[in-house]
């Protein structure tokens, strides 16, 4: 849809690169001309996405725990070393666990809130003093999850989701002074490698759920990355702060208790 040079010149980072979401996001930047590093925690499947990327254009990789602030200091200092500048970040990585809010433990809690809330957060910090805020410019593009109306069975996530989002708005007014946009992509139900991590008694239910959602269909990874790319590129440059739905309208017409339900009938 964008012109092959959309991108040209410009270094873009994408955590959890290595598969799903992530790898679509990062081979969507390389096919329109971008500069790309990915990173994830597992080192071995990693390097098998990185060899898959690079038939498409310049990346790097290296591994990385967004939880932890030295991981993210060593990127910097890669991507510093390497193309002493970045442009584009775009916070991919995280997950969850689906239980029944009386199950999560404070282990469970603090591993889903540092996970999707903390990581992102001291990602953004660290690339923001390293790169966009002494360039005076940045756009950093936050994958959430479509927690509008809060998630029954993954209510950690929930909560996560729904403060990147108000750290998005937040960061939107503080950093617009070093022009750095951020914006949210939040995406309902998407097929990719993610959904496999389900358990069958959830995956059995897909089938129903699609036809439940207002588009009648799940997302593909494709509608995820065409949103990232459309808030990274320059016909996004006056957007800044907002968090937009890539989900068939499920924000407004899915009940989500479904989950939950299925979840009462064997936890
Ligand atoms: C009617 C049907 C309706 C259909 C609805 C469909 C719903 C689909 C939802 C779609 C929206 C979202 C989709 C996605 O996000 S897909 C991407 C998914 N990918 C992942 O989620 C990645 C996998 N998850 C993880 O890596 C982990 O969950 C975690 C994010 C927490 C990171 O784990 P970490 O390595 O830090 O932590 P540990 O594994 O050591 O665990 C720490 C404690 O967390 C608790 N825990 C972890 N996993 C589970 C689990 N599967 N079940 C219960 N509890 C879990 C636990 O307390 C761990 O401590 P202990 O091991 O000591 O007990
Ligand atoms: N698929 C869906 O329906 C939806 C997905 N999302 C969100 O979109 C994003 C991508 O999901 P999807 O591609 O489907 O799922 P995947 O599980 O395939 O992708 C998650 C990626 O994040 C990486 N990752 C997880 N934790 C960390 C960490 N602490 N540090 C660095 N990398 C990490 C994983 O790699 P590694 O294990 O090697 O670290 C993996 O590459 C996730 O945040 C997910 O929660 C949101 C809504 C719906």
């Amino acid at each position: 849809m964008f012109k092959s040079d959309t991108f040209k010149g410009k270094v873009a980072m994408v955590t959890g690169g290595r598969s799903g979401i992530g790898f679509q996001i990062a081979k969507d930047f390389l096919l329109l001309g971008a500069k790309v590093i990915i990173c994830s925690r597992k080192e071995d499947k990693l390097k098998i996405a990185a060899e898959e990327l690079a038939a498409y254009g310049e990346l790097s990789y290296q591994a990385c725990d967004i939880r932890k602030t030295e991981d993210i200091q060593s990127l910097v200092s890669m991507i510093k070393e390497k193309y002493d500048r970045l442009d584009i970040l775009v916070n991919n990585a995280g997950g969850q666990f689906p239980a029944l809010a009386e199950y999560i433990s404070d282990k469970g809690w603090n591993a889903v809130i540092s996970n999707n809330l903390n990581g992102t957060f001291s990602m953004i910090r660290e690339m923001a003093n390293a790169f966009f805020i002494p360039q005076k410019q940045g756009v950093i593009v936050n994958i959430t999850a479509e927690v509008y109306r809060g998630f029954p069975g993954m209510a950690h996530t929930g909560a996560a989701r729904a403060g990147v989002e108000n750290l998005t708005k937040t960061l939107a007014q503080e950093w617009s002074d070093f022009n750095i946009r951020i914006n949210c992509v939040s995406p309902g139900i998407i097929e990719s490698s993610g959904l496999d991590q389900y358990p069958q008694q959830i995956q059995d239910m897909f089938e129903e759920a699609e036809k439940a959602i207002p588009l009648k269909r799940f997302g593909k990874v494709e509608d995820v990355s065409n949103a990232v790319t459309f808030l990274a590129s320059p016909m996004a440059e006056y957007i800044t702060g907002i968090s937009l739905f890539v989900d068939g309208a499920q924000h407004l017409g899915f009940d989500k208790m479904g989950l939950a339900n299925v979840l009462k009938s064997f936890m």
